[in-house]
């Protein structure tokens, strides 16, 4: 049994009323899950508003309360904490409840628009390939060393992160890697965690339905490294104008990694190829069999991060070169014709054109690229006529499709979606909004040695519309289409 003093210890507490030594059976923000004896945690949501739940909490058998403002109509008997942030206050009893277990994990966060997924998933298989008890948050999996579970989320809320990073410690797992989002810190999901370091990967649009400016985005993601603490490192990319930002006011050891400026690690490109990318780290030369120089980028990073956490120089480069590249990232396969499909999680504006450019650098010329797209709904509308810009302008052919259009009208997306295609280059344009259809189209339109390039979705395996998730795999869609069409 814990007790709500326990949990309570480090949060600022404004007033309580009642008694803080009661035992208290979970944690839980959300009254349609409490159970007897539970505590209960008002949140200001996007949504609605926690504090109007608390009633409701109380009848399902919580016995306290912790909340920004205490109720008029008390119940006696019932434990009332009043706190001014109840985000920070439910990350910081979280990691209470649990023991706090990342301290006694070796935690690495990775933030940044793009890439987190890539660097944090690489770590995890290099430390492994290490010998090492190693977990896993990110979008696509948790893992708990060789266990895997389902992620609802980038970066999930408090109790959800401290329940697995307590699994952890309890599988003698030593290093965790995760991927920190900006939506998880602007509501504080990764407060009153213990980091070992900190890394940022690139800045660019995404996001701002959420956070209204793109000043705003940047300022969440530096308040990452602002709270890191002085034994922890922190590790930026030079290369992208925001990444000195990032480090201004941390405590933390500062790291910088680089493949044009003056930087602690640097990279070269010596070869980039559908094969991998032949790279000169240091004065070492390393074959790696991931694509683009974006994941030059990540590569270097996961190096640096590696030689932080202490591993010798050679056995990271060894290991570079085994990592295999992350599901649904540039997931390609070849096919009759040698047609090439690539599938990849290219969802906002710089990474589809980071995605393109690097397919353009490496194809021969004449062969036709078709790109298949769509943007989400319920999410930054801004993003949309960037991407069919894009799109249009780097591909030799672009089909304008659904992603998730959750409550939205498809339709209407891709009507956002094509209002920023240039006229010159709107012949080259279709829209077919049932996605299978668009893919088809792509698999029929490919002859001899062309490439299609479906994005957005990457890894995930259902599309939804109008708040229901169907089955929907683009890598084996299009597997299965290009079996049918092209034997
Ligand atoms: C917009 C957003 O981020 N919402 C997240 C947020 O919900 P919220 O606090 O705004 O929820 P709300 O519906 O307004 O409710 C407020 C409070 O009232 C409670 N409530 C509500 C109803 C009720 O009957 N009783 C009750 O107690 C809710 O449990 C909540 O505590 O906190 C919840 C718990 O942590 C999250 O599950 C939820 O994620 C939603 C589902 C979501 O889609 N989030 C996405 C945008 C997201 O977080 N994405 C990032 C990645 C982005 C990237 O790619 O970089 C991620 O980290 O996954
Ligand atoms: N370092 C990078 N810089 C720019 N683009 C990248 C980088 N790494 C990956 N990408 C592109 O971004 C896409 C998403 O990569 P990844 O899943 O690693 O990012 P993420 O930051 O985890 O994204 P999310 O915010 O959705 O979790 C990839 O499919 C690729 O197209
Ligand atoms: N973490 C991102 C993923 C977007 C993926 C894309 N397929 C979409 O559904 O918009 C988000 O929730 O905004
Ligand atoms: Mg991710």
């Amino acid at each position: 049994m814990n007790v709500l003093k326990d949990i309570l210890y480090k949060v600022p507490i404004d007033a309580v009323t009642g008694n803080t030594s009661v035992a208290v059976n979970a944690l839980c923000f959300d009254s349609r899950k409490v159970s007897l004896n539970d505590v209960f945690v008002a949140i200001r949501g996007t949504e609605s508003d926690g504090h109007a739940y608390i009633e409701g909490a109380v009848k399902k058998g919580a016995v306290a309360v912790v909340c920004e403002e205490i109720p008029k109509d008390i119940v006696n008997g019932i434990t009332y904490v009043q706190v001014s942030d109840t985000h920070a206050a439910l990350a910081i009893m979280a990691s209470n409840y649990y023991g706090n277990p990342s301290v006694n994990l070796k935690m690495v966060g990775v933030t940044g628009t793009n890439g987190k997924t890539t660097i944090a998933t690489l770590l995890y298989q290099l430390f492994r390939k290490a010998g090492y008890k190693v977990g896993l948050l990110s979008t696509v999996k948790i893992l708990v060393d060789d266990k895997e579970y389902k992620a609802t989320h980038t970066t999930p809320d408090p109790v959800t992160i401290n329940y697995y990073l307590d699994l952890m410690t309890q599988e003698g797992v030593e290093y965790c890697f995760m991927e920190v989002s900006s939506h998880g810190i602007a509501q504080k999901r990764t407060q009153g965690l213990h980091f070992t370091g900190g890394v940022f990967t690139n800045l660019t649009h995404d996001h701002l339905d959420y956070h209204n400016t793109f000043a705003a985005y940047r300022d969440v993601k530096k308040s990452f490294f602002d709270n890191l603490p002085k034994s922890a490192f922190a590790l930026t990319n030079v290369d992208d104008k925001n990444g000195i930002v990032m480090m201004q006011n941390t405590a933390a050891k500062k790291y910088t990694y680089a493949l044009k400026s003056y930087a602690d690690y640097r990279a070269k490109i010596l070869e980039n190829q559908f094969g991998g990318l032949l790279l000169k780290i240091g004065e070492n030369e390393v074959w790696v069999k991931l694509v683009g120089r974006f994941n030059a980028y990540n590569m270097l990073a996961i190096y640096a991060v590696a030689r932080l956490l202490g591993l010798e120089e050679m056995e990271v480069l060894r290991l570079l070169s085994e990592l295999d590249s992350v599901q649904g990232r540039f997931q390609y396969f070849i096919s009759g014709k040698k047609i090439t499909t690539i599938v990849d999680y290219s969802h906002t504006p710089d990474s589809l054109r980071n995605v393109l450019e690097t397919i353009n650098s490496i194809r021969t010329g004449n062969e036709e690229l078709i790109t298949v797209v769509g943007c989400g709904g319920d999410r930054d509308k801004a993003k949309r006529p960037l991407m069919a810009a894009i799109a249009s302008e780097l591909s030799t052919r672009a089909i304008f499709t659904s992603d998730n259009p959750r409550t939205e009208d498809p339709e209407a997306i891709i009507k956002d979606m094509e209002k920023g295609v240039e006229p010159l280059n709107f012949k080259k344009t279709l829209s077919i909004t049932d996605r299978k259809q668009a893919i088809k189209a792509a698999c029929q339109m490919a002859g001899e040695n062309d490439i299609i390039l479906i994005a957005g979705k990457g890894h995930e395996t259902y599309q939804e519309i109008n708040g229901v998730r169907k089955d929907f795999d683009d890598f084996k869609i299009a597997e299965e289409m290009m079996k049918e069409l092209h034997k």
